[in-house]
This record gives C-alpha cells, structure tokens and sequence, in this order.
C-alpha cells in the first residue's frame, strides 16, 4: 500500500503496549520513521528516573524515598524516531539507563504511584504537541496514558522468544537465566496496583513469536494507514 503524504495525513495516536522483548521499541521506532511520526519511549523515561534515583543514593526499595525524590529530575526526552536520545538533568543518559542494575530497579520504581504520576504527565504534554502524530510505546499507554489513542496495539511473544531476543542483544548471556529476570519483571510490572502493564479492551493484540520485525512493521504500518484514512 502507498503511505499516505505525511505532511498532508491527519496526526495520528498510535500506544504500543506490551511486556519486554516483543519487539516494541524496534517497531515502534521504525512504523514512526515509515509514516513520518514522533516517537516516545516511556520505558527509557522510567529507566532514566531510576538512574537518578540511584545516582542520588535513594533506597529504590522504599517507596516513601522515591515518592520524595520524584519530582526532583528533569528529563527531557527526543521524539525523533532516527535518533531519540534522552537526558536527565542535561546528561546524556542512554547508554546508562540500559545497565544492568537499572534493568533490576525499574519496576520497584516504576511501581511508585508519584513517579508514575509525574512521568504520565510528561508523556501527554510529549504526545499533544507532536504535529504530525506520534507512536508511543510502553506498558500503560493504551489504558492509561492515552486511553483516546487512535489505535492501540498489544504486542506478545512466547518467554522462549523474547529471551532469545533479549540474549543476543546482551552479546550471548545465559537465556534461561535471562528468561527467569523478563518473567520476573513482567510479573511485577502486571500486578503493581498503579497502571499495571495490560491489554487495553480495544487494543489489536498481536503475537510475534512467529513473526519476523518486518512483518510485525509492516502489519502495524497498515493497521495505521487504514485508520488514518478513516480520519
Ligand atoms: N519479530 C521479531 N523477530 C525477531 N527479533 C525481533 C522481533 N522483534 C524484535 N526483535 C528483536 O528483539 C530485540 C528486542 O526488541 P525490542 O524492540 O527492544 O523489544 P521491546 O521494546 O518490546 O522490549 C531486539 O534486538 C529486536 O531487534
Ligand atoms: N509505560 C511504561 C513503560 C515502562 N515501564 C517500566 O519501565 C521498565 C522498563 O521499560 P522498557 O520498555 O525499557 O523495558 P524493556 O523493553 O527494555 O524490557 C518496565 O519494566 C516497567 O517497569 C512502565 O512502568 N510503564
């Protein structure tokens, strides 16, 4: 199918939901490039508060700590989806938000009721000035963040899959040791009692397990178009 003139086409709400490793980011980014969109990784903007929070000498492990804290970094996050970029406080933090110990903390901070408040304030005032639309990716953005998105995709992959994936980006470390460290995070970030990660009830679920990045691309590229062009 023809893409639509991205300069012509109405702007477009698109939130991608889904746990870790199901291709959200890699989609996300690529469907935002095809059809001329901003992007928004919330994900990198909850590792980034954590970063901080850990920076800072802050317990992530007590709730009442990182409430304090929440309000205190400024992170400014790029919606260009060649080059998104993120920095807290004027730092640069990309490559540190993916360690390790950042991967280990997110979800207790994550689970903070002003850190999300905080966060989700941000993303809305992110996704209302985007001109030309935006593709946002997350656990909460379809029911949550922008429950009015003009579509909404929930992307799953089998453990096995997604491990797989996620061990061949971290240069062949253990997949069942990876395996154990998604589940357990999808579990606390499904069963936090603030904005838990779930399918919206008008979200279009998609299983990529079997699905090559491309085909995942192109399916959410056309679920687009076709809703652009009922605009
Ligand atoms: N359908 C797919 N098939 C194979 N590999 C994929 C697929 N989708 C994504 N990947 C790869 O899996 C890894 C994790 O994808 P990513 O987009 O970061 O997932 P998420 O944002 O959901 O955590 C990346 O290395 C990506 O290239
Ligand atoms: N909308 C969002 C996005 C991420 N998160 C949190 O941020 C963590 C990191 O998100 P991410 O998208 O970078 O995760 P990966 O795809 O890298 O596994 C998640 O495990 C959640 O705890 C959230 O709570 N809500």
């Amino acid at each position: 199918m023809e893409s639509t003139d991205a300069r012509t086409a109405p702007a477009v709400i698109v939130a991608i939901d889904g746990p870790s490793g199901t291709g959200k980011s890699s989609t996300s980014k690529a469907v935002a490039a095809q059809l001329g969109l901003s992007y928004l990784d919330t994900g990198a903007q909850y590792r980034a508060i954590t970063w901080w929070m850990v920076n800072n000498g802050i317990d992530v492990a007590d709730p009442s700590s990182v409430a304090d804290a929440a309000g205190k970094p400024d992170i400014v996050s790029g919606t260009d989806p060649s080059a998104p970029g993120i920095t807290v406080d004027g730092t640069d933090v990309a490559g540190p938000i993916r360690t390790q110990e950042v991967t280990s903390k997110v979800s207790a901070v994550s689970a903070v009721p002003e850190v999300r408040a905080r966060i989700t304030e941000l993303q809305r005032s992110i996704a209302s000035a985007a001109g030309q639309g935006i593709v946002v990716e997350g656990r909460d953005i379809g029911t949550t963040v922008l429950p009015d998105a003009d579509l909404k995709i929930f992307l799953t992959a089998s453990p096995e899959a997604r491990a797989a994936r996620r061990s061949g980006e971290l240069k062949g470390a253990d997949v069942a040791a990876t395996r154990e460290a998604l589940i357990k995070r999808d579990t606390a970030d499904s069963t936090r009692k603030t904005s838990p990660l779930a399918k919206a009830a008008d979200a279009v679920e998609v299983d990529t397990s079997d699905l090559t990045l491309q085909q995942v691309i192109e399916c959410v590229v056309t679920l687009v178009e076709e809703k652009r062009a009922a605009k």
